[in-house]
C-alpha cells in the first residue's frame, strides 16, 4: 500500500517537473508525433505580445512556442503553459536567453519596442524601436536565419528596411521571408467599410496597400469585395477613418499605448497564413509590407501570396482610379523617404 502510494506520488512529480515534461513532450514529436512549427514572440510580455501568446498557444499549427521578453515573460509563460492546448510554452528574458529562444524557429513574430502616446507619430518611435529591431534580427540572423519573419515594431515604413540591411549584413538576406505586418490597417478597413456597407466585415476584402503610417496607407477602395461603388464623400470618410484608425486608438488610450487587442488579433491572423502557407496550403493571400517591384521603391504593402518559401508573389496594385492615383503619389513620397531612413540607420 505504502510502496504503491509512494510510487504514485513520485510519478505525479515526474508529471509535474516542467523540464522532464516538456522534453518527454519533445521527444514524441521528434519521433513523428505532434506535427507543427516552431514559433517565438519577441516582446510576448508586451501588450500585443501577451494576447498574441494566448492566441498563438491556441492556434493547432504551433507546436513550440517560444515568448522572449527583457522583463516579465517568466510570468507570461507560466500563465500561457497552463491552456490544456498543443503547443509547449517556453520563456526566455533578457539578451542572454535571446540565442536560446531563437534556435530552430521556423517563424518569428516582433512585437518588441516602445508604442505611440498621443501627439506622436510612429516616426517618432524610431530613435528607440530601430536599435531594438537591429538587435534582435542579429539573433534572428545567427540562429534562425531561415525563419519567416513578422515585424510589427513602429514605424514599419523603417523597420522592415532596417531588418534587410541586418540580413544582408549577416548574408542571410531572403527578401520572401522578411514580412512587414499590415494586416491591422485591412482588419480595420474591413471593419469601417461593412459598416459603411451594412454587411457583416467577414464578407468584406478591402486590399490595403503602401505603408504602414498616415498617407502612406492607402485602402483601394475601388477594389473593394463584393464589388460596390461609394460616394466621394463616403470614400474621403473611410479612407481617413482607415489612415488614422492606430490615432483614433492612441487618443482613446489617453496616454496609456496604442492598438494592443486588435493588433494581436491581426497578428495571429497574418502569423496563422504565414504558418498554412509554409504547410503548403494553396491560395494563402494576405496583404503585407514587402521588398517589392510593384513600384519604383524597393518595399511596398499589396497582396501577396504565401507558401512554403514565405512571400512566393507579390500581386500588383490592379487599376486604381484617380483618387486612388493621387494618394499613391503622395504615399510614395512619404515611404520613400522612412525606407531610406531605415536603410541609412544600418548603413551609416
Ligand atoms: N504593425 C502594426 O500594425 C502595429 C500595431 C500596433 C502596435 N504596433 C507597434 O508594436 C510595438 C509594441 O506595442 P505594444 O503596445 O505591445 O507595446 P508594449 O510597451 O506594451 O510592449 C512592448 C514590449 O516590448 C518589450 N521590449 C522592449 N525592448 C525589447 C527588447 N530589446 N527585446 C525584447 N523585448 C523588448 C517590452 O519589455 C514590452 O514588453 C510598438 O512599436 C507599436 O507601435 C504596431
Ligand atoms: O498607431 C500606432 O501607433 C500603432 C499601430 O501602428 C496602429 O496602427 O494601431
Amino acid at each position: 500500500m505504502e510502496s504503491s502510494s509512494s510510487q504514485r506520488v513520485a510519478r505525479i512529480a515526474a508529471h509535474l517537473n516542467p523540464p522532464n515534461f516538456e522534453l518527454r513532450r519533445e521527444e514524441c514529436r521528434a519521433k513523428g508525433g505532434a506535427p507543427g512549427f516552431k514559433v517565438a514572440i519577441l516582446g510576448a510580455a508586451g501588450g500585443i505580445g501577451q494576447s498574441l501568446a494566448l492566441l498563438m498557444k491556441m492556434n493547432p499549427l504551433v507546436s513550440v512556442l517560444h515568448l522572449y521578453d527583457v522583463v516579465n515573460s517568466p510570468g507570461v509563460t507560466a500563465d500561457i503553459s497552463h491552456m490544456d492546448t498543443t503547443a509547449v510554452v517556453r520563456g526566455f528574458l533578457g539578451q542572454p536567453q535571446l540565442e536560446a529562444a531563437l534556435t530552430g524557429m521556423d517563424l518569428v513574430v516582433i512585437p518588441a519596442g516602445v508604442p505611440r502616446k498621443p501627439g506622436m507619430t510612429r516616426d517618432d518611435l524610431f530613435n528607440i524601436n530601430a536599435g531594438i529591431v537591429r538587435t534582435l534580427c542579429e539573433g534572428v540572423a545567427k540562429c534562425c536565419p531561415n525563419a519567416v519573419v513578422n515585424l510589427i515594431s513602429n514605424p514599419v515604413n523603417s523597420t522592415v528596411p532596417i531588418a534587410a540591411e541586418v540580413f544582408k549584413k549577416a548574408g542571410t538576406y531572403n527578401p520572401k521571408r522578411l514580412l512587414g505586418v499590415t494586416t491591422l490597417d485591412v482588419t480595420r478597413a474591413n471593419t469601417f467599410v461593412g459598416e459603411v456597407l451594412g454587411l457583416d466585415p467577414k464578407m468584406v476584402d478591402v486590399p490595403v496597400v503602401g505603408g504602414h503610417a498616415g498617407v502612406t496607407i492607402l485602402p483601394l477602395l475601388s477594389q473593394v469585395k463584393p464589388p460596390c461603388s461609394f460616394t466621394p464623400e463616403e470614400t474621403e470618410y473611410l479612407t481617413k477613418r482607415i489612415q488614422d484608425g492606430g490615432t483614433e486608438v492612441v487618443q482613446a488610450k489617453a496616454g496609456a499605448g496604442s492598438a494592443t487587442l486588435s493588433m494581436a488579433y491581426a497578428a495571429a491572423k497574418f502569423a496563422d497564413a504565414c504558418l498554412r502557407g509554409l504547410k503548403g496550403d494553396a491560395g494563402v493571400v494576405e496583404c503585407a509590407f514587402v521588398a517589392s517591384e510593384v513600384t519604383e521603391l524597393p518595399f511596398f504593402a499589396s497582396k501577396v501570396r504565401l507558401g512554403r518559401a514565405g512571400a512566393e508573389e507579390v500581386y500588383q496594385l490592379g487599376p486604381l482610379n484617380e483618387y486612388e492615383r493621387i494618394g499613391l503619389e503622395k504615399a510614395k513620397k512619404e515611404l520613400a523617404e522612412s525606407i531610406q531612413k531605415g536603410t541609412n540607420f544600418i548603413k551609416k
